[in-house]
């Protein structure tokens, strides 16, 4: 069975004081059924890890580079955020793809950093509108899928979290037929690489404008097994009804 995951990405937002809101969300959450991940921006690991050190609560980061040190100025590695009290790492994510230039190679090379430091990586895919328009999803998310994800890949150190590009941030989100073709997709993909030990083992997680009133919808999809979530990771008011629609 795999244990449900409900991951928040604050993306580059959060000074301090949002470090109240993880606070609120450790004393909603003393005992959750699922397991719940917050990545704050690299500036707040550290606190954000003593915060919730005596909860359930996991701590993450939003990247990490390739190489475990040296000369790579305004970069962070996967050593430095174990270090800083984080168990995860975001990888791959859309906006670091774009913004950044990121390939599937790179993230590959990330992920396998990752695992050999011991942290987990939640691997991000997704194709934009112009690709799902053209009907080539199917093939962007198979391409994405075999180059990010490393050999390394088990059940315990990887998630894979598909979030279509044009439903991030923008209030838009795929049907849940849409969805489930994707997951269950990523799923076969898994199982015919890995084998079914592994490929069953590793999570999938939807995001991509999840919100409390559409989350149980998406959770009661085939293969969702819990959710990325950016702007309703902000508050606790938004992130702890998600949190309950995937315990269900
Ligand atoms: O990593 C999170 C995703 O990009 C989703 O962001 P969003 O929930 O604000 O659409």
């Amino acid at each position: 069975m795999r244990r449900k995951l409900a991951a928040g990405n604050w993306k580059m937002n959060g000074l301090r004081a949002a470090l109240s809101e993880l606070q609120a969300l450790a004393r909603a959450h003393p005992d959750p059924s699922v397991d719940i991940l917050v990545c704050p921006p690299a500036t707040l690991i550290v606190q954000a890890a003593a915060l919730v050190a005596d909860s359930p609560i996991q701590i993450g980061g939003q990247d990490c580079h390739p190489q475990d040190f040296g000369a790579h100025t305004g970069d962070i590695s996967a050593p430095m955020i174990q270090d800083s009290g984080a168990t995860s790492v975001i990888l791959g994510h859309s906006e670091r793809r774009e913004n950044h230039n990121e390939s599937s190679a790179l993230i590959r090379e990330k992920a396998r950093t990752a695992h050999a430091t011991g942290l987990i990586s939640v691997i991000c895919l997704g194709e934009s509108l112009a690709q799902r328009e053209a009907a080539n999803t199917l093939d962007i998310i198979a391409g994405q899928l075999s180059t990010s994800v490393p050999d390394t890949a088990t059940g315990l150190n990887t998630v894979v979290a598909y979030e279509p590009i044009w439903a991030i941030g923008t209030g838009l989100t795929p049907s849940t037929d849409q969805i489930g073709e994707v997951h269950d997709f990523i799923r076969t993909r898994l199982e015919k690489r890995f084998g079914s030990g592994v490929g069953l083992s590793i999570r999938l997680l939807y995001g991509g404008s999840v919100k409390p009133d559409n989350a149980a919808d998406i959770f009661a999809v085939s293969n969702v097994d819990g959710a990325l979530v950016g702007g309703a990771s902000l508050k606790e008011s938004d992130f702890s009804p998600i949190i309950k629609a995937l315990e269900g």
